[in-house]
């Protein structure tokens, strides 16, 4: 409750331009890649993309991943959901008994991965109130929260804000939750967008066409019109949704409709989110890549609780739209000047990382723009104009007195 308000559109718009510097610089590395005639690794890049976006809001730091690889939040987040199968057991184990593991005091983070978000949030925070610094992020929101509990004379009010310990853990679940499901939704839709070349170029002319009515620019307002893209993005997370499973616990004995079955008081239980979104009885050929089941009209017909890639009810994701606005940003920022082809170093079938809690293909080299697939050369707005370049060299030639071409 405290924290749904940090995730309202207003809050979207106020956010917006931190990622869009972001996603600058993404598109400065893609190009210098593509200049310098070298393989893109999609998935790492994207990666790299909403790490700098995340740690820029939750953290309020400029990481610049983009630009380099080795930077310190890339590689914690590589390391925050990459588990040995030890690990895997353990984490296992927890979603199925969690009081048990709370009883035993099993830790689930890694105490130095802990311990450097903790003292990046401290660090920050004790800067940001030392200097009077005031940024436009989650961060702030957050540091606003906290302050709540404080009235004008420094002692306590009643009301409940938020400690330092708490802002940390808050601000590790935004990066946990922010980062790498973005950046995944992102990647599957370019593999997807790989393989039907038709859906990419659809995409690519949906970006465009609503960037000729913005002046070229990529502003909030004119990625809500990217309906296309939203689409693709819609179908990408049925077919791959990045949380697999949802988690819940009965909380009154329940008898499901028409059958004998009775879920106990207490039954934690596991809703099959990629199975529901796979059966053919919700959505007909689930294989099948089909943007246009999620057209106006089209999408009107998806029954109730069958497309859960946010989850539903009061707990579902809290990140919704800032995850859709990040990954509508990422895809269209290098399809507009760019056409991706799979290089030969993409697994096909795809396989799936078994270890990682949410869904994200097996390999690190992944979907490539590689040298010879770029689309011509990256276009630089505004795009070319076919139709109205041969018009007006038409109209040079009639009113040409030398006629002729
Ligand atoms: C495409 C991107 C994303 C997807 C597919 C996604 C998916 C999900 C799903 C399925 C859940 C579980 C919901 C449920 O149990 O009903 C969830 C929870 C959550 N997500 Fe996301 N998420 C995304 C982006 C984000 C972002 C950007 C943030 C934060 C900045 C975020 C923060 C969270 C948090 C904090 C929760 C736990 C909410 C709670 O327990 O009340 N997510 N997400």
């Amino acid at each position: 409750m405290k924290l749904t308000p940090t995730f309202t559109t207003g809050k979207m718009k106020m956010m917006f331009n931190i990622l869009l510097g972001c996603s600058q610089q993404m598109s400065e590395v893609v190009h210098d890649t593509y200049n310098k005639n070298e393989e893109i690794n999609i998935k790492d890049m994207l990666a790299r993309f909403t790490t700098d976006v995340i740690s820029s809001c939750a953290f309020g730091l400029e990481s610049n991943s983009c630009k380099n690889p080795d930077e310190e939040f890339r590689k914690y987040g590589k390391t925050v959901l990459d588990f040995s199968t030890y690990e895997v057991l353990r984490n296992s184990i927890s979603t199925v008994l969690p009081d048990l593991c709370r009883a035993l005091g099993v830790i689930l983070v890694k105490p130095h991965v802990a311990k450097f978000f903790y003292n990046t949030i401290k660090n920050t925070v004790d800067y940001r109130e030392k200097n009077n610094i005031y940024r436009k992020d989650f961060l702030q929101m957050l540091i606003d929260m906290k302050n709540h509990n404080v009235n004008n004379n420094n002692e306590k009010k009643q009301e409940v804000g938020m400690t330092l310990n708490e802002m940390a853990a808050e601000a590790f679940a935004f990066y946990v939750g922010g980062f790498e499901t973005s950046s995944s939704t992102m990647t599957f839709a370019f593999i997807e967008m790989a393989l039907n070349q038709d859906v990419q170029q659809r995409a690519r002319e949906n970006v465009r066409e609503v960037l000729d009515r913005h002046n070229g620019e990529i502003s909030y307002e004119a990625l809500q019109e990217m309906t296309y893209v939203q689409q693709v993005i819609d179908e990408t997370l049925r077919k791959y949704p990045i949380v697999p499973l949802i988690v819940r616990q009965c909380v009154k004995d329940y008898k499901i409709e028409n059958t004998d079955t009775i879920i106990d008081k207490g039954t934690r239980l596991f809703i099959p989110t990629y199975a529901i979104h796979r059966d053919p009885d919700n959505f007909p050929e689930p294989e099948q890549f089909d943007p246009d089941r999620f057209s106006p009209e089209n999408k009107r017909d998806i029954k109730p609780f069958t497309y859960l890639p946010f989850g539903d009810g009061p707990r579902n994701c809290i990140g919704l739209r800032f995850g859709l606005m990040q990954s509508k940003l990422g895809i269209a920022t290098v399809l507009k000047d760019f056409k991706f082809t799979l290089n030969e170093k993409t697994k096909m079938p795809m396989e799936f990382n078994h270890h990682n809690f949410v869904l994200e293909p097996q390999v690190d080299s992944i979907p490539t723009a590689s040298q010879g697939t770029i689309f011509s050369k990256p276009c630089t707005y505004p795009k070319f104009h076919e139709e109205e370049v041969k018009r007006q060299i038409n109209d040079m030639l009639n009113n040409s007195k030398l006629g002729g071409p």
